[in-house]
């Protein structure tokens, strides 16, 4: 297709959709007229300055960006819109009305018009989690048909899905298993069962802000080695240097917890107020805006704390804070401009008629004469509404009458039931019971109520017109509130949640994990990081993969402790990648660019389909999408249709996996896998030690080399059940016939493959010493010790 407006070769060709949730969810579709290519992306959009966007948008060097209206949504839909006013001409940015981003017709239109499905997309499985994508495409495919007057062929795009292009993906299936956001099955432990979840656990931060980037770290965590460790060293700082650690979270405290979106809102310009008066509405939104200036006197309050508590740190992330935050002129000149204006003991408050009363007398006194009459009438009501509440105290015998208030109704009375005995005045009306209280009004109080109330209304108007001069100094340059309200979520999430989960766990507990680029993955002692504070003896394990052995196949009976391995070596990955130390002696990771599981956990009834296709389905998708750099985790795979085809699938799957460069762990309970480490050096064996005593399985939970050897557990358990004790015996026999034939056959595979196992071995032990932090002597000493083994045969 030929962009008839382009021109030559390098202008601009590509149409892009923009559209995000109120999540901050963002979906990208990149149409490139001249190569007849779609290019989607769906990502968490971490930072309030949309800097994934920019990229992207950098990227694609779009010629129109198509974005849906701003008018309804509400202020968390607008970023996007609001990014492509800030940096692209107007003539660029085209709304479309919110129908035309229909997801669901994206969907069809991707299936049609794609050359190849796009397998990334998984579109039968996976659809739903790529809403916002879809409906992006929906939206450009449509702009496209109607401006160019052309209709796209069916199956002539190539269409590609990129995730995000600084981040680990993991597709929901996986965040679901893992049970990173919520724990599974909550419906059946009830919410009590909340603290299972990684995302609960970690969810010790003290903002919004701060809550909302975990998790969307979480989702999507990091990639870039640099990133992850310049997170790590500031953790490292404050693991070791308490005064700061505990400075930091003092100096956090002090900011309003709605300070990140308080400092995004200032970017959203409302329409001018102007001298009429005002609606109730705009009322509501003038006191918004009164309430936003005094959570940003606040934070720009609460600065020269945060300063003097950054100012001796060392780390590049918390030093490069204290350069841009901190010796930022910009904080303080702003701060002084609003303390030309607001009085100086404003603070933000909570109570809602603390924050209504700070919020009437935000602005100095002497500033506006108008605003002074208002704020008098204000008192003067307040004060006949407490003296109205003395009244009734008196003349009712009502000592516990209490006059609270709240945003909705102003002040009500509120009185406890057993000062009432059953008979209160007919003087009070709407009463109400309320737990042990009775609240209530009277109609004096409404009138006083309603005199109040537009007191305050005309307050709050005035404050806002003595405001505009210093909100248009303010929105001038909102960059240095956007870097502020990014840096307070980061340090929000690094130190009251990541360093305070480290800090309440035993020395040494979590360690900082390593990373390399293609090195093995290797963790010692790693624990489950949610589990193993349910289970105070939580039994440790190993993990070893790397390029020579990049499968590990997990065995054991059930209860013996493979999902909850799985669990765990994803769940320290997640957590290394977010920049976090680890529950482990030690961790050495390759970056995972893709985490795939495959955990069964039953039918889909969403999709209709059984155990079998759910499993196959899912299997299917990371089969096509797995990278050199994936983590593959498989628990049980096949186990959902007969036995031979199970095996024949399960040993397939494998063995394609084993082609690739990606690191599979895979649990299983079919035996005949076991055999896979014979013929294929690349894959180790692994068992979760059982017991046998006294016919009752004892569980160990540790994990030891070699295949499985709990002899007949299947049939112990049949016995428990009930079975007769003939039928156990025949099956006995015939069990051991089948081993004793199978395992001659074994015997003389592993013979047939010892010297090709031997020289994997060798392999494997000079990738480890590669990646060693050795020194050389011992690097040689180790190579001659290799050497000699090998000669002598004693490598296996
Ligand atoms: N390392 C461990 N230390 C202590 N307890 C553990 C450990 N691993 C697992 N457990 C306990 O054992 C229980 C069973 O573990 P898990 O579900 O992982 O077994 P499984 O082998 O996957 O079983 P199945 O094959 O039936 O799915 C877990 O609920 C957990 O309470």
């Amino acid at each position: 297709m030929e962009d008839d407006e382009g021109g030559g070769v390098g202008a601009a060709s590509t149409v892009v959709g923009l559209i995000e949730n109120r999540a901050k969810e963002v979906g990208v579709a990149a149409f490139d007229l001249r190569s007849a290519s779609l290019h989607l992306s769906q990502y968490i959009e971490t930072s309030c300055s949309y800097q994934n966007t920019k990229t992207l948008l950098h990227f694609y060097d779009p010629m129109v960006i198509i974005v849906p209206p701003v008018k309804l949504a509400p202020d968390g839909m607008v970023g996007v819109s609001e990014l492509v006013d800030k940096y692209y001409t107007s003539n660029k940015k085209i709304t479309m009305s919110r129908g035309c981003f229909d997801d669901t017709k994206g969907a069809v239109l991707v299936n049609n018009l794609a050359a190849k499905k796009p397998s990334a997309l998984g579109l039968d499985t996976y659809y739903k989690q790529y809403y916002l994508c879809l409906a992006a495409a929906a939206a450009t495919i449509k702009w496209i048909e109607a401006e160019k007057g052309v209709i796209v062929t069916n199956h002539s795009l190539t269409v590609t899905f990129n995730g995000s292009f600084d981040h680990m993906n993991i597709d929901a299936t996986s965040v679901r298993n893992l049970e990173i956001i919520d724990p599974l099955h909550i419906e059946l432990w009830g919410s009590s069962n909340k603290k299972r979840s990684l995302f609960h656990m970690l969810k010790t931060t003290k903002t919004i802000g701060g809550t909302r980037l975990l998790r969307a770290n979480l989702l999507q965590p990091l990639k870039d080695i640099n990133t992850i460790n310049a997170r790590l060293d500031c953790l490292d700082e404050l693991m070791c240097n308490e005064e700061l650690f505990f400075g930091l979270s003092q100096g956090l405290r002090k900011f309003p917890k709605e300070t990140d979106k308080v400092l995004c809102h200032f970017c959203f310009k409302p329409k001018k107020v102007t001298d009429v008066v005002l609606k109730p509405a705009n009322g509501r939104k003038s006191q918004t805006l009164i309430s936003s200036i005094i959570i940003l006197k606040t934070a720009l309050d609460a600065l020269p704390f945060l300063s003097k508590v950054l100012k001796d740190a060392k780390s590049f992330l918390l030093c490069n804070i204290y350069r841009s935050i901190c010796e930022n002129p910009k904080y303080e000149e702003m701060r002084k401009r609003i303390a030309g204006v607001i009085d100086e003991d404003v603070v933000h408050a909570r109570v809602p008629f603390l924050a209504y009363t700070q919020q009437c007398f935000a602005v100095k006194a002497g500033v506006d004469g108008l605003l002074d009459v208002a704020r008098r009438s204000f008192c003067d009501t307040s004060e006949a509404i407490h003296n109205l509440a003395n009244k009734y105290r008196e003349e009712y015998k009502l000592p516990n009458l209490k006059i609270p208030f709240n945003n909705r109704q102003g002040f009500y009375f509120s009185i406890p039931q057993k000062d009432v005995n059953g008979k209160l005045p007919g003087k009070f009306i709407q009463v109400m019971k309320h737990g042990k209280n009775i609240h209530c009004s009277t109609f004096e109080l409404a009138s006083l109520n309603v005199r109040n109330k537009s007191a305050a209304a005309e307050c709050f108007m005035r404050t806002e017109i003595c405001l505009e001069a210093l909100l248009e100094v303010i929105r001038e340059d909102i960059s240095p509130l956007t870097l502020l309200a990014e840096v307070l979520c980061l340090l929000d999430m690094i130190v009251n949640s990541f360093a305070h989960t480290i800090s309440t766990k035993p020395v040494d507990r979590y360690t900082r994990p390593e990373f390399t680029d293609n090195g093995p993955m290797a963790i010692d002692a790693g624990r489950h990081p949610v589990l193993e504070s349910l289970h105070s003896d939580f039994v440790p394990n190993n993990l070893f993969l790397s390029d020579a052995s990049n499968m590990i196949v997990v065995m054991g009976p059930n209860m013996s402790g493979k999902s909850t391995y799985l669990q765990q070596v994803c769940l320290i990955v997640l957590l290394a990648q977010t920049g976090c130390y680890v529950p482990a002696r030690f961790a050495s990771l390759r970056v995972v660019d893709r985490m795939f599981t495959r955990i069964g956990t039953g039918d889909n009834v969403e999709y209709n389909s059984s155990t079998f296709m759910t499993e196959m389905r899912e299997t299917a998708f990371l089969m096509q999408n797995i990278s050199p750099k994936s983590l593959i985790v498989m628990d049980e795979l096949g186990r959902a249709t007969s036995s031979s085809d199970g095996f024949a699938i399960a040993w397939s799957c494998c063995e394609h996996l084993l082609s690739l460069k990606a690191y599979t762990i895979f649990a299983t309970h079919i035996e005949g896998l076991t055999e896979l480490a014979t013929i294929y050096p690349n894959v180790k064996m692994l068992h979760f030690e059982v017991d046998l005593r006294n016919n009752r399985l004892d569980f160990k939970f540790h994990l030891k080399d070699g295949p499985r050897y709990v002899p007949h557990y299947g049939l112990l358990l049949a016995g428990v059940a009930g079975l007769p004790s003939s039928v156990i015996e025949t099956a006995k026999n015939i069990t051991k016939q089948i081993m004793d034939k199978e395992e001659k056959r074994i015997d003389s595979n592993c013979e047939q493959y010892r010297e090709i196992q031997m020289v994997y071995h060798v392999a494997q032990r000079l990738f480890c010493l590669k990646y060693s932090n050795q020194s050389e002597l011992d690097i040689r000493q180790a190579l001659q010790t290799l050497k000699d083994h090998y000669k002598e045969g004693r490598l296996i």
